[in-house]
């Protein structure tokens, strides 16, 4: 059964329809990339799925809840998780003090501490920097780390809450190569020890076409196409739209 069903999802900004009549499965334990060119509608379909902007046509079931409409918080509470494109820690914090605010958070115990915040789920916070390999920097600040490390400590952050689904704004963004791979072989990694699902929007070929379970490919806010790799590398109507964008689908050192 799928932990995530969207059916008919729309949203429009003025006579604009960012997206128009989207419907897809992700089922638990799967990576699904969502890609699309500029303006393709992937943000709004990220914004509708964690609770940003309410649907104006039809539904999306969570884990059998249906949550179109409801407030990101709530969303979030039922676990869904979200890492944003641009960091999302407090770099004068430690990177073990970042988890433990997170940690806080998810316990809505943020006010009324009645003693020291840094003495507040410690143990459950360097398991999480054990699971994204950051145990060993937990005591320095996030502002001095390599920027893949911030990318580690957010995911970290990220399933602090527990989600069954984490939605992943351009995860790779920003990074060499190696360190993309890095990342992604990490969530996915996670993705299968833990059962959950990754959505995630990605400009790197090669990073979704090595990581991704499944792809969908948004045009003009519209689905225009999904399946594995082979089939989205070969599907007509995504050749003509990448065609001339600069971005092409050959796999690594195809391209002439
Ligand atoms: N808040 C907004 N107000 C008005 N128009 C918007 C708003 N957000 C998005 N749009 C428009 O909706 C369409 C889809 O935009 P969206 O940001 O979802 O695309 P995208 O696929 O995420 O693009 P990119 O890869 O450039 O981030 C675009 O035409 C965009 O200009």
């Amino acid at each position: 059964m799928s932990l995530l069903t969207v059916n008919n999802i729309s949203k429009s900004f003025g006579g604009n329809k960012a997206v128009n009549g989207v419907s897809f499965d992700l089922p638990a334990g799967q990576l699904l990339a969502l890609l699309g060119p500029n303006g393709a509608g992937k943000s709004t379909c990220f914004n509708i799925l964690n609770g940003q902007y309410r649907p104006e046509t039809g539904s999306i079931t969570f884990d059998g809840h249906d949550i179109s409409g409801m407030k990101p918080r709530d969303i979030w509470r039922l676990g869904v998780g979200r890492t944003f494109q641009i960091s999302a820690t407090f770099s004068s914090m430690t990177v073990l003090e970042n988890v433990q605010m997170a940690l806080l958070s998810r316990e809505r115990k943020l006010f009324g501490l009645w003693k020291p915040a840094p003495s507040y789920f410690r143990e459950e916070a360097m398991d999480l920097l054990e699971q994204v390999g950051m145990a060993a920097q937990a005591e320095r600040a996030c502002g001095v780390l390599a920027y893949g490390d911030v990318k580690r400590v957010e995911l970290a952050v990220a399933l602090s809450n527990k989600p069954r689904l984490l939605l992943m704004d351009e995860p790779t963004a920003g990074m060499a190569p190696k360190e993309r791979n890095a990342l992604m072989a990490l969530t996915k990694k996670l993705v299968l020890e833990k059962n959950m699902s990754v959505l995630f929007t990605e400009h790197s070929m090669d990073v979704v076409f090595a990581f991704a379970d499944r792809m969908i490919v948004l045009a003009r806010g519209q689905l225009i196409a999904e399946g594995d790799g082979e089939t989205i590398r070969n599907h007509p109507k995504v050749q003509e739209v990448y065609f001339g964008s600069g971005k092409t689908f050959e796999k690594e050192g195809e391209a002439s």
